[in-house]
């Protein structure tokens, strides 16, 4: 867990609560947190359940990996501490969009079990839904969109995930996607049925 540096700060409560916000919006705010291999399909598949959820009315947001690395995220790299940090700060992202009462989905790898739960932590009860992206890696290394799997056999990446690099599996996702027997906007719809049935797409 990362130290709180600074000192003679304080916390300031909103004005407009979280519970207001919600309201208005008339669903609950969450992070539905993809993780799965490069390939898995984290960002096809999020940016589908994004679209439904907005062609709903729904008040949603994605932040994607590469995305992210190109601005708020440029000074790391793919080194273990380099992408504990990522996650940290992606889940410290996240939980404002939560607060702002926005259904944000996220699609990093986030290889580390203990980097996904820590933000579980940091998160209310029930707004982190772990969604758990299963593909294998026979599956991404024949979909490999940008060569990656090809320059890491090469050599040319070092520490490329699920070649030098682990993927820690979740022990307790709230969904498993099959991505490898399943397309897209069936995986896609097997999200916004979770959402439904658990209740996220109402408010209170
Ligand atoms: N060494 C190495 N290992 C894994 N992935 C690599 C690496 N180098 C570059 N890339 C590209 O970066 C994307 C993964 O970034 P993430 O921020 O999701 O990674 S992590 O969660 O911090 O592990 C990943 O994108 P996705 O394919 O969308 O997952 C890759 O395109
Ligand atoms: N379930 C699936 N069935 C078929 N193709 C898929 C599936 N999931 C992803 N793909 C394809 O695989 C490629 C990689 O998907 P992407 O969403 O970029 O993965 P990730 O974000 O996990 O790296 C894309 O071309 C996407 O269309």
């Amino acid at each position: 867990m990362a130290e709180q540096k600074a000192t003679n700060v304080t916390w300031h409560e909103h004005h407009v609560s979280k519970e207001k916000r919600c309201q208005q919006n008339g669903h609950k705010g969450a992070v539905l947190w993809f993780t799965g291999l490069s390939g898995s399909g984290k960002s096809t598949i999020a940016n589908t359940v994004d679209h439904k959820l907005f062609e709903q009315g729904k008040h949603t947001f994605v932040l994607d990996g590469d995305n992210v690395r190109m601005g708020l995220n440029k000074n790391l790299g793919f080194s273990p501490e380099d992408r504990t940090e990522n996650i940290r700060r992606i889940g410290e992202v996240s939980k404002l969009y939560t607060d702002a009462g926005i259904l944000v989905m996220t699609a990093f790898i986030s290889p580390y079990r203990e980097d996904r739960d820590q933000v579980r932590e940091i998160l209310g009860d029930g707004e982190f839904i772990e969604i758990f992206v299963k593909a294998s890696l026979e599956t991404c290394e024949g979909r490999d969109p940008k060569g990656l799997y090809k320059k890491a056999r090469a050599g040319e990446i070092k520490g490329f995930t699920g070649i030098d690099a682990p993927y820690e599996e979740p022990e307790k996702a709230e969904l498993i996607l099959d991505s490898d027997g399943k397309g897209i906007d069936e995986l896609a719809d097997e999200v916004v049925a979770y959402l439904e049935s658990n209740g996220y797409l109402t408010y209170p």
